[in-house]
Protein backbone atom coordinates (compact mmCIF):
# COMPACT_ATOMS: atom_id res chain seq x y z
CA UNK A 1 0.00 0.00 0.00
CA UNK A 2 0.99 3.53 -1.08
CA UNK A 3 2.19 5.77 2.26
CA UNK A 4 0.49 8.37 2.89
CA UNK A 5 1.16 11.95 1.80
CA UNK A 6 2.09 14.00 4.61
CA UNK A 7 0.43 17.37 4.66
CA UNK A 8 1.30 19.88 6.67
CA UNK A 9 -1.23 23.08 7.48
CA UNK A 10 0.40 26.33 8.20
CA UNK A 11 -1.72 28.53 10.43
CA UNK A 12 -4.43 26.01 12.03
CA UNK A 13 -6.97 28.21 12.99
CA UNK A 14 -10.82 28.25 11.08
CA UNK A 15 -9.72 27.08 7.66
CA UNK A 16 -6.47 25.24 8.84
CA UNK A 17 -7.99 22.89 11.06
CA UNK A 18 -11.07 22.16 9.00
CA UNK A 19 -9.25 21.24 6.10
CA UNK A 20 -7.01 19.22 8.50
CA UNK A 21 -9.61 17.33 10.42
CA UNK A 22 -11.49 16.51 7.04
CA UNK A 23 -7.87 15.21 5.69
CA UNK A 24 -7.23 13.41 9.00
CA UNK A 25 -8.14 9.74 7.89
CA UNK A 26 -6.27 10.15 4.41
CA UNK A 27 -3.41 11.93 4.62
CA UNK A 28 -0.61 12.27 7.68
CA UNK A 29 -1.91 15.55 8.64
CA UNK A 30 0.70 18.21 10.97
CA UNK A 31 -1.02 21.17 12.37
CA UNK A 32 1.38 24.14 12.50
CA UNK A 33 -0.64 26.30 15.21
CA UNK A 34 0.03 29.27 17.74
CA UNK A 35 0.74 27.13 21.26
CA UNK A 36 -2.94 28.48 22.96
CA UNK A 37 -4.85 26.52 19.85
CA UNK A 38 -2.35 23.37 20.09
CA UNK A 39 -2.89 23.65 23.71
CA UNK A 40 -6.87 23.20 23.19
CA UNK A 41 -6.70 20.62 20.37
CA UNK A 42 -4.85 18.63 23.03
CA UNK A 43 -7.07 18.39 25.88
CA UNK A 44 -10.01 18.14 23.50
CA UNK A 45 -9.17 16.46 19.84
CA UNK A 46 -10.20 17.93 16.74
CA UNK A 47 -14.00 17.39 15.57
CA UNK A 48 -15.14 18.48 12.62
CA UNK A 49 -18.83 19.10 11.06
CA UNK A 50 -20.55 19.98 8.25
CA UNK A 51 -24.11 21.55 7.39
CA UNK A 52 -24.67 18.20 4.73
CA UNK A 53 -24.29 15.79 8.72
CA UNK A 54 -20.55 15.12 7.96
CA UNK A 55 -19.11 14.55 11.85
CA UNK A 56 -15.99 13.12 12.81
CA UNK A 57 -14.08 13.38 16.00
CA UNK A 58 -10.12 12.94 16.66
CA UNK A 59 -8.97 12.21 19.53
CA UNK A 60 -5.73 14.15 21.00
CA UNK A 61 -3.41 11.47 20.51
CA UNK A 62 -4.17 11.36 16.98
CA UNK A 63 -3.06 14.89 16.36
CA UNK A 64 0.47 15.92 15.43
CA UNK A 65 0.46 19.57 16.64
CA UNK A 66 3.54 21.33 15.91
CA UNK A 67 4.32 25.40 16.90
CA UNK A 68 7.44 26.27 15.15
CA UNK A 69 8.02 26.45 11.33
CA UNK A 70 10.88 23.35 11.20
CA UNK A 71 7.76 20.95 11.48
CA UNK A 72 7.69 21.73 7.65
CA UNK A 73 10.94 20.18 6.90
CA UNK A 74 9.67 16.62 5.84
CA UNK A 75 6.02 17.63 4.74
CA UNK A 76 5.11 16.48 1.09
CA UNK A 77 2.67 19.60 0.69
CA UNK A 78 2.31 22.42 2.58
CA UNK A 79 -1.31 24.49 3.01
CA UNK A 80 -0.84 27.65 4.35
CA UNK A 81 -4.42 29.06 5.52
CA UNK A 82 -3.36 31.98 7.65
CA UNK A 83 -4.82 35.57 7.58
CA UNK A 84 -3.12 37.45 4.58
CA UNK A 85 -1.60 39.91 6.91
CA UNK A 86 0.68 36.95 8.00
CA UNK A 87 1.19 35.94 4.70
CA UNK A 88 4.63 37.48 4.27
CA UNK A 89 6.14 36.24 7.96
CA UNK A 90 4.88 33.08 7.05
CA UNK A 91 6.64 33.09 3.28
CA UNK A 92 10.03 33.96 5.14
CA UNK A 93 9.54 31.15 7.69
CA UNK A 94 9.16 28.30 4.66
CA UNK A 95 12.31 30.29 2.67
CA UNK A 96 14.55 29.15 5.48
CA UNK A 97 13.56 25.64 5.72
CA UNK A 98 11.65 24.14 2.84
CA UNK A 99 12.56 21.47 0.48
CA UNK A 100 12.61 23.13 -3.03
CA UNK A 101 10.10 20.48 -4.61
CA UNK A 102 7.85 20.64 -2.13
CA UNK A 103 4.70 22.70 -3.15
CA UNK A 104 2.69 24.99 -1.61
CA UNK A 105 -0.95 25.87 -1.48
CA UNK A 106 -2.36 29.43 -0.54
CA UNK A 107 -5.64 28.32 0.84
CA UNK A 108 -6.46 32.26 1.40
CA UNK A 109 -8.47 35.00 0.73
CA UNK A 110 -7.41 38.06 -1.76
CA UNK A 111 -5.40 38.48 -4.71
CA UNK A 112 -2.28 39.06 -3.55
CA UNK A 113 -0.88 36.28 -1.31
CA UNK A 114 0.10 33.15 -4.14
CA UNK A 115 2.35 36.13 -5.20
CA UNK A 116 3.68 37.20 -1.82
CA UNK A 117 4.25 33.44 -1.45
CA UNK A 118 6.12 33.46 -4.61
CA UNK A 119 8.31 36.02 -4.37
CA UNK A 120 10.07 35.02 -1.14
CA UNK A 121 10.24 31.32 -2.66
CA UNK A 122 11.22 31.57 -6.03
CA UNK A 123 12.29 28.05 -6.31
CA UNK A 124 9.04 26.25 -5.13
CA UNK A 125 5.99 25.42 -6.82
CA UNK A 126 3.52 27.93 -5.15
CA UNK A 127 -0.07 27.10 -6.20
CA UNK A 128 -3.14 29.44 -5.76
CA UNK A 129 -5.83 27.89 -3.88
CA UNK A 130 -9.57 28.94 -2.87
CA UNK A 131 -12.02 28.26 -0.45
CA UNK A 132 -15.59 28.68 -1.33
CA UNK A 133 -16.91 27.66 1.94
CA UNK A 134 -17.47 29.17 5.27
CA UNK A 135 -16.01 27.88 8.73
CA UNK A 136 -16.92 28.78 12.62
CA UNK A 137 -16.32 27.52 15.96
CA UNK A 138 -18.96 26.52 17.64
CA UNK A 139 -17.40 24.94 20.40
CA UNK A 140 -13.74 25.54 21.41
CA UNK A 141 -11.94 22.40 19.28
CA UNK A 142 -14.71 21.81 17.00
CA UNK A 143 -14.49 23.38 13.45
CA UNK A 144 -17.90 23.47 11.49
CA UNK A 145 -18.73 23.71 7.56
CA UNK A 146 -21.15 25.87 7.40
CA UNK A 147 -21.75 26.95 3.57
CA UNK A 148 -21.47 24.64 0.23
CA UNK A 149 -18.69 24.64 -2.34
CA UNK A 150 -16.05 23.09 -3.96
CA UNK A 151 -11.99 23.85 -3.06
CA UNK A 152 -10.45 25.76 -5.95
CA UNK A 153 -6.57 24.83 -6.95
CA UNK A 154 -4.33 25.84 -9.81
CA UNK A 155 -4.37 23.42 -12.84
CA UNK A 156 -1.01 21.96 -12.26
CA UNK A 157 1.19 18.74 -12.32
CA UNK A 158 2.69 19.56 -8.60
CA UNK A 159 -1.37 18.65 -7.22
CA UNK A 160 -1.49 15.50 -9.22
CA UNK A 161 -0.51 13.24 -6.37
CA UNK A 162 -2.42 14.95 -3.95
CA UNK A 163 -6.19 14.53 -5.97
CA UNK A 164 -7.02 11.33 -4.47
CA UNK A 165 -6.82 12.38 -1.18
CA UNK A 166 -8.69 15.38 -0.77
CA UNK A 167 -10.92 13.79 -3.18
CA UNK A 168 -11.25 10.91 -0.44
CA UNK A 169 -11.82 12.99 2.15
CA UNK A 170 -15.19 14.49 0.38
CA UNK A 171 -13.03 17.84 -0.55
CA UNK A 172 -12.57 17.22 -4.01
CA UNK A 173 -10.37 19.95 -5.90
CA UNK A 174 -11.80 21.67 -8.91
CA UNK A 175 -8.79 22.77 -11.10
CA UNK A 176 -8.99 25.87 -12.87
CA UNK A 177 -7.03 27.25 -15.56
CA UNK A 178 -7.03 31.17 -14.17
CA UNK A 179 -6.51 31.02 -11.21
CA UNK A 180 -6.37 34.91 -10.77
CA UNK A 181 -9.98 35.59 -12.20
CA UNK A 182 -11.30 33.21 -9.89
CA UNK A 183 -9.47 34.49 -6.67
CA UNK A 184 -10.83 38.30 -8.17
CA UNK A 185 -14.54 36.62 -8.36
CA UNK A 186 -13.85 35.12 -4.77
CA UNK A 187 -12.94 38.68 -3.99
CA UNK A 188 -16.13 40.62 -5.09
CA UNK A 189 -18.25 37.64 -2.71
CA UNK A 190 -15.96 38.68 -0.10
CA UNK A 191 -16.80 42.16 -0.75
CA UNK A 192 -19.69 41.39 1.80
CA UNK A 193 -17.29 40.04 4.51
CA UNK A 194 -17.30 43.94 6.20
CA UNK A 195 -20.96 43.82 5.82
CA UNK A 196 -21.46 41.04 7.86
CA UNK A 197 -19.17 42.34 10.58
CA UNK A 198 -21.15 45.87 10.66
CA UNK A 199 -24.88 44.33 10.46
CA UNK A 200 -23.48 41.75 13.78
CA UNK A 201 -25.74 39.23 12.23
CA UNK A 202 -24.94 35.48 11.26
CA UNK A 203 -24.97 35.66 7.32
CA UNK A 204 -28.01 33.99 6.93
CA UNK A 205 -30.13 36.30 8.54
CA UNK A 206 -28.03 39.47 6.79
CA UNK A 207 -28.31 38.22 3.14
CA UNK A 208 -31.91 37.89 4.33
CA UNK A 209 -32.91 41.38 4.32
CA UNK A 210 -33.06 43.90 1.32
CA UNK A 211 -31.30 46.67 2.66
CA UNK A 212 -27.90 44.80 3.58
CA UNK A 213 -27.94 43.45 0.10
CA UNK A 214 -28.43 46.80 -1.94
CA UNK A 215 -25.09 47.54 0.18
CA UNK A 216 -23.23 44.37 -0.97
CA UNK A 217 -24.54 45.52 -4.60
CA UNK A 218 -23.19 48.61 -4.11
CA UNK A 219 -19.92 47.58 -3.54
CA UNK A 220 -20.21 44.94 -6.64
CA UNK A 221 -21.31 47.06 -9.25
CA UNK A 222 -18.30 49.22 -8.06
CA UNK A 223 -15.66 46.36 -7.58
CA UNK A 224 -16.69 45.58 -11.03
CA UNK A 225 -16.44 48.59 -12.53
CA UNK A 226 -13.00 48.86 -11.40
CA UNK A 227 -12.22 45.07 -12.74
CA UNK A 228 -13.38 46.12 -16.13
CA UNK A 229 -10.98 49.36 -15.92
CA UNK A 230 -8.28 47.27 -15.01
CA UNK A 231 -8.91 44.30 -17.93
CA UNK A 232 -9.86 42.10 -15.32
CA UNK A 233 -12.97 39.31 -16.43
CA UNK A 234 -13.76 37.60 -12.84
CA UNK A 235 -14.63 33.54 -13.11
CA UNK A 236 -18.09 32.75 -12.80
CA UNK A 237 -18.46 30.77 -9.56
CA UNK A 238 -22.21 30.97 -8.71
CA UNK A 239 -24.95 29.59 -10.89
CA UNK A 240 -25.02 33.52 -12.36
CA UNK A 241 -22.35 35.10 -13.80
CA UNK A 242 -20.33 37.86 -11.50
CA UNK A 243 -22.05 41.10 -13.42
CA UNK A 244 -25.40 39.72 -13.09
CA UNK A 245 -25.31 39.53 -9.00
CA UNK A 246 -25.92 43.33 -8.01
CA UNK A 247 -28.97 43.21 -9.90
CA UNK A 248 -30.03 39.82 -8.24
CA UNK A 249 -29.03 41.02 -4.96
CA UNK A 250 -31.13 44.21 -5.24
CA UNK A 251 -34.08 42.87 -5.78
CA UNK A 252 -37.00 43.03 -3.11
CA UNK A 253 -36.59 39.83 -0.40
CA UNK A 254 -39.54 37.70 -2.10
CA UNK A 255 -38.37 37.17 -5.38
CA UNK A 256 -34.24 37.07 -3.73
CA UNK A 257 -35.69 33.95 -2.28
CA UNK A 258 -36.94 32.15 -4.91
CA UNK A 259 -34.32 33.60 -7.42
CA UNK A 260 -31.36 32.80 -5.30
CA UNK A 261 -32.40 30.12 -2.52
CA UNK A 262 -28.90 28.88 -3.05
CA UNK A 263 -27.24 31.93 -1.69
CA UNK A 264 -29.09 31.88 1.78
CA UNK A 265 -28.30 27.66 1.98
CA UNK A 266 -26.56 29.05 4.81
CA UNK A 267 -26.07 27.85 8.30
CA UNK A 268 -28.03 29.79 10.74
CA UNK A 269 -25.36 30.38 13.18
CA UNK A 270 -22.31 31.22 10.15
CA UNK A 271 -20.73 34.51 9.89
CA UNK A 272 -17.71 36.05 7.81
CA UNK A 273 -14.25 35.90 8.99
CA UNK A 274 -13.95 39.65 9.37
CA UNK A 275 -16.61 39.19 12.05
CA UNK A 276 -14.32 36.48 13.70
CA UNK A 277 -11.45 38.59 13.56
CA UNK A 278 -13.69 41.81 15.01
CA UNK A 279 -14.98 39.41 17.88
CA UNK A 280 -11.34 38.27 18.83
CA UNK A 281 -9.84 41.55 18.73
CA UNK A 282 -7.79 40.88 15.42
CA UNK A 283 -7.09 43.50 12.47
CA UNK A 284 -8.95 42.79 9.75
CA UNK A 285 -8.87 41.58 6.45
CA UNK A 286 -9.88 44.78 4.62
CA UNK A 287 -7.18 46.24 3.33
CA UNK A 288 -7.08 42.54 1.37
CA UNK A 289 -10.65 42.23 0.25
CA UNK A 290 -12.35 45.66 -0.26
CA UNK A 291 -9.12 47.65 0.07
CA UNK A 292 -7.62 45.39 -2.95
CA UNK A 293 -10.51 47.44 -5.04
CA UNK A 294 -9.89 51.07 -3.81
CA UNK A 295 -6.08 50.17 -4.21
CA UNK A 296 -6.60 48.93 -8.24
CA UNK A 297 -9.27 51.96 -9.03
CA UNK A 298 -6.33 54.13 -7.76
CA UNK A 299 -3.63 52.27 -9.87
CA UNK A 300 -5.90 53.43 -12.69
CA UNK A 301 -6.12 57.00 -11.37
CA UNK A 302 -10.20 56.36 -10.42
CA UNK A 303 -11.95 56.18 -7.23
CA UNK A 304 -13.96 53.55 -5.27
CA UNK A 305 -15.32 55.55 -2.80
CA UNK A 306 -18.50 53.21 -1.42
CA UNK A 307 -15.41 50.23 -1.33
CA UNK A 308 -13.09 53.16 0.84
CA UNK A 309 -15.94 54.12 3.40
CA UNK A 310 -16.32 50.20 4.35
CA UNK A 311 -12.75 50.50 4.89
CA UNK A 312 -13.08 53.27 7.16
CA UNK A 313 -16.15 51.86 9.04
CA UNK A 314 -13.95 48.66 9.20
CA UNK A 315 -11.02 50.40 10.76
CA UNK A 316 -13.15 52.43 12.85
CA UNK A 317 -15.31 48.85 14.35
CA UNK A 318 -11.54 47.65 15.01
CA UNK A 319 -10.74 50.33 17.06
CA UNK A 320 -14.91 50.16 19.28
CA UNK A 321 -17.63 48.07 17.18
CA UNK A 322 -21.29 48.99 17.46
CA UNK A 323 -23.11 47.05 14.53
CA UNK A 324 -25.52 49.61 11.75
CA UNK A 325 -28.29 48.97 10.29
CA UNK A 326 -28.65 48.25 6.76
CA UNK A 327 -30.52 50.89 5.78
CA UNK A 328 -28.57 53.36 7.80
CA UNK A 329 -25.25 51.80 6.11
CA UNK A 330 -26.74 52.09 2.84
CA UNK A 331 -27.57 55.75 3.07
CA UNK A 332 -23.72 56.09 4.22
CA UNK A 333 -22.63 54.29 1.21
CA UNK A 334 -24.67 55.88 -0.95
CA UNK A 335 -23.58 59.39 0.15
CA UNK A 336 -19.72 58.35 0.05
CA UNK A 337 -20.40 57.88 -3.97
N1 LIG B 1 -13.00 31.51 8.22
C1 LIG B 1 -13.65 31.29 7.09
O1 LIG B 1 -14.82 30.90 7.07
C2 LIG B 1 -12.96 31.49 5.78
C3 LIG B 1 -11.69 32.02 5.71
N2 LIG B 1 -11.07 32.12 4.49
C4 LIG B 1 -9.72 32.68 4.37
O2 LIG B 1 -8.79 31.69 4.84
C5 LIG B 1 -7.64 32.32 5.43
C6 LIG B 1 -7.50 31.80 6.86
O3 LIG B 1 -8.64 32.25 7.58
P1 LIG B 1 -9.05 31.66 8.99
O4 LIG B 1 -8.77 30.22 9.05
O5 LIG B 1 -10.42 32.16 9.24
O6 LIG B 1 -8.01 32.43 9.93
P2 LIG B 1 -7.71 32.18 11.48
O7 LIG B 1 -7.25 33.49 12.02
O8 LIG B 1 -8.86 31.48 12.12
O9 LIG B 1 -6.51 31.14 11.45
C7 LIG B 1 -5.18 31.44 11.15
C8 LIG B 1 -4.32 30.91 12.29
O10 LIG B 1 -2.96 30.95 11.88
C9 LIG B 1 -2.20 31.46 12.99
N3 LIG B 1 -0.91 31.96 12.51
C10 LIG B 1 -0.61 33.15 11.94
N4 LIG B 1 0.71 33.22 11.65
C11 LIG B 1 1.24 32.05 12.06
C12 LIG B 1 2.56 31.53 12.05
N5 LIG B 1 3.58 32.25 11.53
N6 LIG B 1 2.78 30.31 12.57
C13 LIG B 1 1.74 29.60 13.10
N7 LIG B 1 0.48 30.03 13.13
C14 LIG B 1 0.23 31.24 12.62
C15 LIG B 1 -3.10 32.52 13.55
O11 LIG B 1 -2.68 32.94 14.83
P3 LIG B 1 -2.74 34.51 15.23
O12 LIG B 1 -4.17 34.93 15.11
O13 LIG B 1 -2.21 34.49 16.62
O14 LIG B 1 -1.86 35.23 14.25
C16 LIG B 1 -4.42 31.78 13.56
O15 LIG B 1 -4.52 30.94 14.68
C17 LIG B 1 -7.92 33.83 5.36
O16 LIG B 1 -7.32 34.39 4.23
C18 LIG B 1 -9.45 33.91 5.25
O17 LIG B 1 -9.91 35.07 4.61
C19 LIG B 1 -11.65 31.67 3.32
C20 LIG B 1 -12.90 31.14 3.36
C21 LIG B 1 -13.69 31.06 4.55
C1 LIG C 1 -17.10 31.95 2.93
C2 LIG C 1 -17.03 33.45 3.04
C3 LIG C 1 -17.42 34.06 1.72
C4 LIG C 1 -18.09 33.95 3.96
O1 LIG C 1 -18.07 33.35 5.17
C5 LIG C 1 -15.63 33.84 3.39
O2 LIG C 1 -14.78 33.68 2.54
C6 LIG C 1 -15.17 34.41 4.68
O3 LIG C 1 -15.89 34.39 5.68
O4 LIG C 1 -14.02 34.90 4.69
Amino acid sequence: MKPLPRIAIYGAGMIGNYLGGRLHDHAHIRLIARPHVAAALRAHGLSVSDLHGHQQQIAPDSLDLRTGPEAVRDADLVLVTVKSAATMDVAHELADILPAETPVISFQNGVRNTAELRAALPRHRVLAGMVPFNVTQPQTAHFHQGSSGELAIEHATAIAPFLATFAASGMPLQQHEDMQAVLWAKLLINLNNPLNALSGLPLREQLAQRPWRQCLALLQREGLRVLIAAGIRPAQLTALPARWLPHVLAMPDALFRRIAARMLAIDPVARSSTWDDLQAGRRTEVDYINGEIVALAASKKGRAPANARVVELVRQAERAYSPWHGQDLLQELMAAR
